[in-house]
C-alpha cells in the first residue's frame, strides 16, 4: 500500500488509561488520539493531573494503555515486552525534571550508564561520551559528581544521557520547572539544538506556557485526559478555540485588559477606545501609525502587546483615537481592514 502522507514519529491511536485504586476507577487518559511528526517540537500543556505525564508515559511503555495503541515510527511500543521492549527503548531518551542522575556516579558514569546496558564497547562509549560532553558544554565536568552540579548543569547531564543511545525521540517531562528563568532558558536552547542538530523529536510535557512558546512547533493541550486542541504553537496562541487553551494563553500574553483594568484606562482615556485584535501580520508593517496619519487623528496605545511567532505577529491592542467623529470612524473603518476590532463599550 502506498501512503503519501509521512509516517509519524509518535502516534497516539484512541488511548485510554485507567487507574484503580481503593475499588475506585479514574480516568488518566480518554480516548487520546494524537500524532507527532518527525522533526516536531511537540509541546502538551495542562494542569496538574491532566494526564500529560501518563500519556509521556506510554511512548517508552511505562505506563500501558488499558485501550488503544502507541507506535513509535512504525513500532507498536505499547504491544512490547521484554527485550524487544528494551531494543524499542534506545530508540527513546527520556529526560525528567528531578534529572535522575546515579549519585554515586560520575558525570561521565551518568551518560556511559545506558551505553553499556546496549552492549556498547569501552572505546565507543568513551567517543559518544565525550562528544555528548561537548555538546552540552560540560567537558570540564566529566569527573564531577552530580552533587557538585547545579541544577541546570544536573539537568545537561541529563539531556547528554538520554542522548547516549542516539535515540530519534526525546521525551520530556518538565523538564525545566525546578530550574529559574535564565537556567530554564539555557536548558530550553539546548533542547531546541538537540532537535535541530541531532534532528531528534522531541515530545515536552510542561504546565509551562512560557517553555513551549520558546521552542515548540505544535501544541496539544490536556483536560481531564482529553486532549482538547492541538494546532501549530501560532495558531494556538493567535487564536485558541477552547476556554482552557484561551486561559493558558492569557496567562502569558496578557494583551486584553481584565475589567478592573479596564475602569482605570477609562478614567484617564475619554477618547474613544477600541481593541484591535492582529493576526498574521507581517512584522514589519506600521498599519496603526499609517492609518492614524492618512486620516488625521491621533492615538495612545493604553494596554495590550503583540508577539511574534514563526515570523507573524499577533495580538490585542486597546488604543485610544483622538479627532473628530468623521476622522475616528474612518480611521476605525480602515482598522478593520487589518485587524479585527472590538468598540470597548461603557464609560468611566
Ligand atoms: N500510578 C497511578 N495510580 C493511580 N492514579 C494515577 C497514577 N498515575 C497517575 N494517576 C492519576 O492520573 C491522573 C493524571 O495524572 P498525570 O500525572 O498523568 O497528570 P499530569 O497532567 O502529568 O499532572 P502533574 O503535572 O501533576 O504530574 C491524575 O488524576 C493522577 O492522580
Amino acid at each position: 500500500m502506498s501512503t503519501t502522507s509521512r509516517q509519524p514519529a509518535i502516534r497516539f491511536e484512541n488511548v485510554w488509561k485507567t487507574f484503580t485504586h481503593k475499588g475506585r476507577q479514574s480516568h488518566a487518559l480518554q480516548d487520546v488520539s494524537l500524532d507527532v511528526a518527525p522533526g516536531d517540537i511537540f509541546g502538551i500543556v495542562g494542569y496538574s493531573g491532566a494526564g500529560k505525564s501518563t500519556l509521556l508515559r506510554t511512548v517508552n511503555a511505562l505506563e500501558r494503555p488499558t485501550k488503544g495503541r502507541v507506535f513509535v515510527g512504525e513500532t507498536e511500543i505499547s504491544a512490547l515486552h521484554g527485550p524487544k521492549l528494551y531494543a524499542q527503548r534506545q530508540r527513546i531518551g527520556m529526560v525528567f525534571q528531578q534529572f535522575n542522575l546515579l549519585r554515586s556516579r560520575t558525570v561521565y558514569k551518568n551518560i556511559a550508564y545506558p551505553m553499556k546496558l546496549a552492549g556498547y564497547s569501552q572505546e565507543q562509549i568513551l567517543d559518544r561520551a565525550e562528544e555528548l560532553l561537548d555538546f552540552v558544554g560540560l567537558s570540564d565536568k566529566a569527573l564531577s559528581y552530580p552533587s557538585q552540579l547545579s541544577g541546570g548543569q544536573k539537568q545537561r547531564v541529563g539531556i547528554a544521557r538520554a542522548l547516549a543511545t542516539q535515540p530519534e525521540i526525546l521525551i520530556s517531562d518538565e523538564a525545566t520547572s525546578a530550574l529559574d528563568p535564565q537556567t530554564t532558558t539555557e536548558v530550553l536552547d539546548l533542547l531546541e539544538r538537540v532537535n535541530q542538530e541531532y534532528g531528534v523529536t522531541i515530545l515536552m510535557v510542561t504546565h509551562e506556557m512560557d517553555a513551549v512558546r520558546a521552542i515548540a512547533n505544535r501544541i496539544a493541550v490536556m483536560e481531564n485526559g482529553r486532549v482538547v486542541e492541538h494546532g501549530s504553537a501560532y495558531q494556538v496562541f493567535s487564536s485558541p478555540s477552547t476556554p482552557i487553551a484561551a486561559r493558558f494563553v492569557s496567562s502569558l500574553l496578557q494583551h486584553v485588559p481584565d475589567v478592573k483594568t479596564l475602569e482605570a484606562i477609562r478614567k484617564v482615556h475619554r477618547g474613544r477606545l477600541v481593541q484591535l485584535h492582529v493576526e498574521n501580520r507581517e512584522t514589519n508593517d506600521p498599519f496603526l501609525s499609517r492609518t492614524a496619519r492618512k486620516h488625521d487623528v491621533d492615538f495612545n496605545i493604553v494596554y495590550g502587546g503583540v508577539s511574534e511567532l514563526e515570523g507573524r505577529l499577533f495580538g490585542s491592542l486597546t488604543v485610544e483615537l483622538l479627532g473628530s467623529e468623521a476622522q475616528v470612524d474612518a480611521a476605525v473603518a480602515e482598522l478593520g481592514r487589518v485587524a479585527q476590532v472590538n468598540e470597548v463599550t461603557g464609560h468611566a
